[in-house]
């Protein structure tokens, strides 16, 4: 039973949601990984219905920039006092959902805080850094930041120029900022509203780089807030979206912190000036993989966002004639509606399922690490490389499409659609630009296949052994594990077509770095294939894994449009062992598998469970009733608040009397 039905609903959201054949608590269920879990989000998002001052002032898109950082810091502060009652102030999850619940996407000042401030300290920082940091930053005394970004360097972390200069006489790093383009610049949370910043400079002891470090740096006083001395900051302006976050810029001049700042969990510098090397020499770079390992599942939920509201919005839009010219039909019975729709619902599932696969890989690494163990850390830095890329990127044109697929409407901000757009692919560049981290992945490829070629398949680890097989025939009878071999056969022949131009680039006598450069398109596509390959068999596992029999048979027809159009979009890859008659058979199953899907696409959507105040669409409300609350929406637009505008009585007036005369 779907359980979003309500009187009052518009009827054609209510005859979907009869139309279900599952439960939506159960889906919610599967989707956040336990009832507990996807209850848990209800009752957070009920309780804070209930709490007048945790409501939004009025809606984002009439506020100005200004108003949305003052809006995100009011009901920050009010959480922060509210929260023990509401939430399990140990669970991650639930803090994240609280702040996206009350404040929405657009960004607040704690956004950074949580996932990459709190972080780095409770991972790479000492006890007793803990012991003086952890709980003032927990218990909000603190609001913090990551500063890693320069100006002129982003991606490439070997040019940062910050310098953290170590001063044996005084116990003191010396930072600076010997350039414009050293600033550093983007860092959420910086422009107004931390007073304190993990910092990654060039270590510099006894005159020698060691290559980037994080530092723990007060920016402003605790009191006044004002900049400590030796600071620069600010605010960098606004930008395409997530406005209620004031990313800024930061300038460092001879600004001393004492040795005990440098977080010296796995890297240390002792008093004389010794320095003693971390484990693994990317274990300071580990905060960035714990975000990347979080974003498949944060953009999978974006992708929702956007789906709830074009599906529901679908279900009551009517527009033309099928057969019956009597009434016009719901947008949602076009087939070409459905194609634009429907996969991007089955991505969503899938990237939330191996977001939360990749969360728990994450948890698994640091037990490790922490245990010195650093053996891991290779595979899933690959693995969260392509996989932050390719989600990013199609979360990215699920969005869009789920604009379009509203029409008009879907421009308006009403629809919120953009925003979320704005925010979602902010994601292709944050947490390492795309193209730069599918390289990254590709890397790994090249050496996993040079083991092949070096007679050491065996060594291969379970997500590249694929690479190793020679599958040239396929049976279709085609059920998800066919699908499967016809989605490896093509990133396999993609990963050794990239690798052998590479190399006999180099073989032609090239540099590594030109030869790489000039194989880095097909380097890049052999990334995504590989990652789009690890996404479909997660979704394959996962749904295998499900016990409830009415959930598995809907999530199987989702499954069936994933694996169709996925193969489908790969076509160009598999010409070589699939003949055209496969291919129309493909074609086909995929157009049956939209008509399956049809009756569940509302419970699909709903089962996410996203309520109206965090979706802040009109076009996307629970009950559907769209037509009379877009009108009431523009009618609050403050341009509307007068009938005469100044812009008329100082312009417009003028200029037509003068034309008059
Ligand atoms: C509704 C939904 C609810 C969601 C709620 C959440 C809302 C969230 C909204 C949030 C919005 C905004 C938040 C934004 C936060 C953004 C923060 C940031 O962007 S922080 C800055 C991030 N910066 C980057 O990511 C920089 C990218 N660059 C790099 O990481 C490096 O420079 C790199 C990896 C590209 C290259 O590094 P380097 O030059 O040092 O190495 P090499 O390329 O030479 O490689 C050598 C060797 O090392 C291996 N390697 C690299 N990194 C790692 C690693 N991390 N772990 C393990 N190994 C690593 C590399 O593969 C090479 O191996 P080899 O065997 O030699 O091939
Ligand atoms: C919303 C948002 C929030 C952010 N928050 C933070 C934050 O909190 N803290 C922080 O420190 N930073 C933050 N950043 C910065 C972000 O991490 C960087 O912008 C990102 O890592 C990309 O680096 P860049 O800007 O230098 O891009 P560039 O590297 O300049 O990319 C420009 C182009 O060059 C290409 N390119 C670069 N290198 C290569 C290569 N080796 N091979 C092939 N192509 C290449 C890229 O593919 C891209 O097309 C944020 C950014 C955004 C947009």
């Amino acid at each position: 039973m779907n359980q979003s039905i309500k009187p009052g609903d518009n009827p054609d959201l209510t005859e979907e949601r009869l139309s279900g054949t599952f439960d939506t608590n159960s889906m919610a269920a599967v989707i956040y990984g336990s009832d507990k879990l996807a209850q848990r989000r209800r009752e957070i998002s009920e309780a804070v219905s209930r709490i007048p001052e945790l409501q939004d002032s009025k809606p984002c898109p009439f506020m100005t920039r200004e108003e949305k950082i003052l809006e995100g810091s009011r009901k920050s502060a009010i959480l922060n006092r509210l929260l023990p009652g509401l939430i399990d102030l140990d669970s991650f999850e639930e803090t994240v959902f609280i702040h996206q619940e009350v404040i929405g996407i657009e960004g607040h000042p704690l956004a950074l805080h949580e996932s990459l401030f709190i972080p780095p300290i409770a991972t790479q920082g000492t006890d007793e850094q803990q012991k003086k940091w952890l709980g003032r930053a927990q218990r909000r005394e603190i609001i913090g930041c990551y500063a890693q970004t320069e100006l002129g360097h982003g991606s490439n972390l070997r040019a940062l120029e910050t310098t953290a200069t170590f001063d044996i006489s005084s116990q003191e790093f010396i930072l600076n900022s010997p350039t414009i383009t050293s600033l550093k610049w983007w860092p959420g949370a910086l422009g107004k509203s931390a007073n304190w910043s993990i910092v990654i400079a060039n270590l510099i002891v006894h005159d020698k780089n060691h290559g980037p470090h994080p530092f723990m740096v007060q920016l402003r006083d605790e009191k006044s807030h004002e900049p400590l001395p030796g600071i620069t900051v600010g605010d960098i302006g606004p930008k395409m979206a997530f406005n209620g976050a004031d990313n800024g810029f930061l300038g460092f001049e001879n600004y001393r912190i004492p040795r005990e700042n440098m977080l010296m969990r796995h890297s240390k510098v002792t008093p004389d000036g010794g320095y003693i090397r971390p484990p693994h020499a990317k274990i300071g770079y580990s905060g960035m993989v714990r975000v990347r390992s979080r974003m498949a599942a944060e953009q999978g939920l974006f992708l929702a966002h956007a789906l709830t509201i074009a599906v529901r919005y679908s279900a009551i839009r009517r527009q033309g004639y099928l057969e019956d010219r009597s009434r016009e039909v719901k947008v949602l019975d076009y087939q070409t509606q459905q194609h634009r729709l429907f996969p991007s619902i089955a991505r969503a599932y899938a990237f939330i399922f191996c977001g939360f696969e990749t969360i728990r890989l994450y948890d698994q690494l640091l037990i490790d690490v922490q245990n010195g163990n650093t053996s891991g850390m290779a595979d899933l830095h690959a693995l969260t490389s392509g996989l932050k890329s390719v989600v990013t990127h199609q979360t990215g044109e699920g969005i869009e499409q789920a604009r379009m697929a509203c029409g008009g409407h879907g421009y308006s901000m009403a629809s919120y659609i953009s925003e979320i757009y704005g925010v979602a692919i902010g994601g292709c560049t944050y947490e390492g630009e795309n193209m730069v981290m599918l390289l990254q992945l590709a890397r790994y490829l090249v050496k996993s296949i040079e083991m092949i070629q070096n007679g050491k398949s065996k060594n291969l680890g379970p997500m590249v052994a694929y690479l190793a097989a020679n599958e040239s025939e396929i049976d279709l009878n085609l059920g998800p594990n066919e699908y499967l071999k016809v989605f490896q056969y093509a990133a396999r022949s993609q990963a050794w077509r990239a690798t052998e131009k590479f190399q006999k680039l180099r073989n032609s006598g090239m540099s590594k770095e030109q030869a790489w450069n000039q194989a880095s398109v097909e380097l890049t596509r052999a990334s995504r294939l590989h990652t789009r390959l690890y996404i479909m068999s997660t979704f394959i596992n996962h749904v295998g894994s499900v016990v409830d029999q009415k959930i598995k048979k809907v999530l199987i027809d989702l499954l069936n449009v994933h694996i169709t159009y996925e193969v489908m979009d790969i076509g160009i890859y598999v010409q070589g062992l699939l003949s055209s008659d496969q291919m129309d058979l493909i074609r086909n199953q995929l157009y049956v598998s939209l008509e399956t899907i049809r009756p569940n696409a509302v419970s699909l959507v709903d089962s996410f469970q996203i309520s109206d105040m965090q979706l802040r669409s009109v076009l996307g409300r629970r009950d559907g009733n769209v037509y009379e609350n877009l009108f009431k929406w523009a009618k609050s637009c403050p341009l509307n608040d007068k009938d005469v505008l100044e812009s008329v009585t100082k312009y417009l007036k003028p200029m037509m009397d003068k034309s008059k005369l």
